[in-house]
């Protein structure tokens, strides 16, 4: 069970970021009092366009950072008070941690199962379900500096996912796959799913939020605008798709703006 609770989390901006962002403001904020609840058996989408505060929120459910206000409960733990219980849980996939370059994909792997406490034969049964699912078999042996975007992503899902954790959190999951490979990660996640494990992804893909999720929240500048099971937001807005209910809520998001 994950439990996101009023969540904040602003930025001090240094002044090459205020320039950048046009702003005067020293201040960010990136998240604004978000909250939402996830389930086992759910794979629970937050939806948004670019810097909308997603990736932000993945991190602080990960420990990666700490939130300016409110909780974050990951299977009662609470992210800041047990960030070990909650990482051994979680399988968290982000663009912005780096593999490093000079090792293989196998070296990554064993090592990321040795950190979490895996026996080698673990590692190993591990690697005979995860490799070949994700063709990762054939570029193994290769140092991650001379992967393509596609295979890094490959990589770095199974790395994730090597300790067969049962959250798991994808910002992102299908950014730089083909269309074959992005098929492989979401009936991969879908499959988690039906084993009763609890999935988080960002995403700003329509037709990857209306087919995977089984409810999405919508966040627009930091804030959750609206929540539901597909039918639900289309019932809401008055929608015939998702890409039409989304930009309703954006509308009414930036009137008064
Ligand atoms: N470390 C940081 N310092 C300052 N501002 C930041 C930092 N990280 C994120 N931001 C800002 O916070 C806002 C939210 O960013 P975030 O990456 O969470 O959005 P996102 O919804 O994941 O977007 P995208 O779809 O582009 O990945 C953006 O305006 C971003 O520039």
């Amino acid at each position: 069970m994950i439990r996101v609770e009023n969540l904040t989390k602003k930025f001090k901006l240094n002044k090459k970021q205020m320039l950048e962002m046009k702003t005067k403001d020293p201040i960010k904020v990136a998240v604004n009092h978000l909250s939402f609840q996830a389930k086992p058996g759910e794979i629970y989408g937050l939806l948004g366009p670019n810097g909308a505060g997603k990736t932000t929120t993945l991190r602080c459910l990960a420990t990666l950072i700490k939130p300016t206000e409110g909780e974050i409960y990951v299977n009662d733990y609470e992210v800041q008070k047990n960030p070990e219980e909650v990482r051994s849980s979680i399988g968290f996939l982000t663009n912005e941690i780096k593999m490093d370059e000079q090792f293989d994909v196998d070296y990554m792997f064993r090592f990321f199962g040795r950190l979490h406490k895996l026996s080698e034969e673990q590692i190993e049964v591990r690697k005979r379900e995860l490799f070949p699912y994700f063709g990762i078999d054939e570029f193994s042996r290769k140092k991650i500096k001379e992967l393509s975007t596609g295979m890094k992503q490959k990589a770095a899902i199974a790395v994730s996912l090597v300790h067969d954790p049962d959250i798991i959190i994808f910002d992102e999951p299908t950014n730089g796959l083909d269309i074959i490979t992005a098929r492989n990660v979401t009936d991969y996640l879908k499959g988690l799913k039906e084993k009763g494990k609890l999935i988080i992804i960002s995403t700003h893909i329509m037709s990857e939020a209306e087919k995977l999720c089984d409810r999405i929240g919508i966040v627009i500048d930091g804030q959750k605008v609206a929540e539901g099971t597909l039918e639900e937001l289309l019932r809401a807005t008055g929608s015939k798709d998702l890409e039409d209910a989304f930009f309703e809520l954006y509308k009414d998001a930036r009137k008064g703006e």
